[in-house]
């Protein structure tokens, strides 16, 4: 009789090696079979895997895609449309910046007098874009498309270039703000520079080639000491980032011109006023807390001096940007090259009439007819310069350009706007 022992260890030793044999053949199919199970159950997760990340990924470039909000023949359609000239011989202009401050005052007096164009702007929130937003309606209202997007997209540009045949860019899209570089410096980097640079290249490649013109700054004169600043005087000692980068886009113009034939003429404004204005600029931001009761921070020069700005309206400067579009001259590349010499100019745009920090506030309180608190502190170290004061001599007589508004009068007009627009007393919007 065979005991449980023998049964597990039998005596036999071959009946032993072929069982145990058995055993482990056994043993290796179940773990085979466990082994090829998990394989598979690997290889099931992997293609999971594979699949989740690429239906992932085709889902985020199909998004990315379908959400452009740019593109599709009803895009082309309005484009072509705003493009359409309405008087022999007129422009056709890509305007950057379309819904800022200058852009839309320039756009609105192009397309006044019958010039074609469509605007590009990406209402990013540096000032509140519902005013930008107001701005791009009232362009709509004449009839011109202001597109949603970014000078640093050179798929939109190149597709804009496919459609118009675009003979000058009016670029006034930018970071602006002098104070701001410290808390943002990137985003100067990324407008002023980078922007500029995708812009220029788009217009380089176009053919035919557009005439460029651009707004640069007074700021570039930075610590000038030289009155009034003309454009032949320094601009190597900037006080601001925002002053550099607009300083880099005189020298990166210069390039383009040089290399690939671009007419360029690029204007150095000088703070600029008037309706629709910026709120981030100081006669802008004092009106409103005036206006609210709250107090106004003056600044001042180290030794007590009084800062001062050539504060030049809005509608000085619009005539000086149209005559500029107007006496451009051509660009001489095709195809990216240069086939002669090109036009590059430089001018400044300004009043010639500075006026102190406190004579503006004076003037406000006279138009608002309410005393400012105000508080008077030392210039921060924060990019400012103590004054500005444009020759502009060089304009007078290469564009016609004669300033005619003064300061008194440009405030009286702002605060008739601003008082309108912000739904302090009944009354029409300046632009309506
Ligand atoms: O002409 C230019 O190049 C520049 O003009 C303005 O820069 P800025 O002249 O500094 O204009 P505001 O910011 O309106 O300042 C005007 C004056 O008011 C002073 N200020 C500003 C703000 C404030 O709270 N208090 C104050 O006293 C400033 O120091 C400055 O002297 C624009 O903001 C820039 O984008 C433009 O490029």
């Amino acid at each position: 009789m065979r005991t449980a022992t023998e049964d597990l260890f039998p005596s036999t030793p071959g009946k032993v090696k072929i069982e145990r044999t058995h055993a482990i053949n056994r043993q290796f199919h179940r773990c085979f079979a466990s082994t090829s199970t998990m394989f598979l159950w690997a290889l099931v997760l992997l293609a999971l895997t594979a699949f989740y990340l690429s239906f992932q990924s085709f889902m985020d470039s199909s998004t990315r895609y379908f959400s452009t909000p740019w593109g599709g023949l009803h895009w082309e359609k309005q484009v072509r449309a705003s493009c359409q000239t309405r008087r022999p011989g007129g422009l056709t202009v890509l305007v950057t910046g379309a819904a800022g401050f200058v852009g839309t005052h320039v756009s609105l007096a192009l397309k006044k007098r019958g010039d074609g164009l469509v605007g590009l702007d990406n209402f990013n929130s540096y000032y509140d874009p519902s005013l930008k937003k107001a701005r791009k309606a009232i362009l709509a209202r004449h009839g011109m498309f202001v597109i949603e997007g970014d000078i640093n997209d050179a798929r939109l540009l190149a597709k804009l270039f496919d459609i118009v045949a675009f003979t000058h860019v009016m670029h006034l899209a930018a970071q602006a703000g002098v104070r701001y570089a410290i808390e943002n410096p990137a985003s100067y980097v990324q407008s002023n520079v980078a922007g500029l640079v995708t812009l220029l290249e788009a217009c380089r490649s176009a053919n035919p080639q557009p005439s460029v013109v651009w707004a640069s700054s007074s700021s570039v004169y930075g610590l000038n000491e030289k009155v009034p600043f003309s454009e032949l005087d320094r601009t190597d000692r900037p006080a601001s980032l925002y002053a550099a980068t607009k300083k880099a886009g005189e020298e990166i113009t210069h390039t383009y011109n040089h290399i690939y034939g671009l007419s360029i003429t690029g204007l150095r404004f000088f703070t600029v006023y008037g309706p629709w204005g910026r709120p981030d600029m100081a006669y802008f931001s004092f009106t409103r807390n005036i206006l609210q009761g709250k107090r106004i921070t003056v600044y001042r020069g180290k030794d007590h001096t009084d800062l001062a700005r050539d504060f030049t309206y809005i509608d000085d400067i619009v005539k000086g940007c149209v005559a500029s579009l107007d006496t451009s001259g051509k660009s001489t590349g095709s195809g990216g090259k240069k086939k002669g010499p090109a036009p590059y100019r430089i001018f400044n745009l300004g009043n010639t009439s500075p006026v102190t920090v406190p004579d503006l506030v004076g003037i406000l309180e006279k138009h608002l007819k309410v005393k400012a608190k105000r508080n008077v502190v030392e210039m921060p170290g924060n990019g400012d310069v103590p004054f500005t004061h444009a020759n502009i001599s060089l304009a007078q007589k290469e564009l016609g350009y004669k300033p005619t508004t003064d300061l008194q009068t440009g405030l009286k007009k702002f605060v008739k706007w601003y008082q309108s627009y912000y739904g302090y007393h009944r009354g029409k919007a300046a632009l309506n």
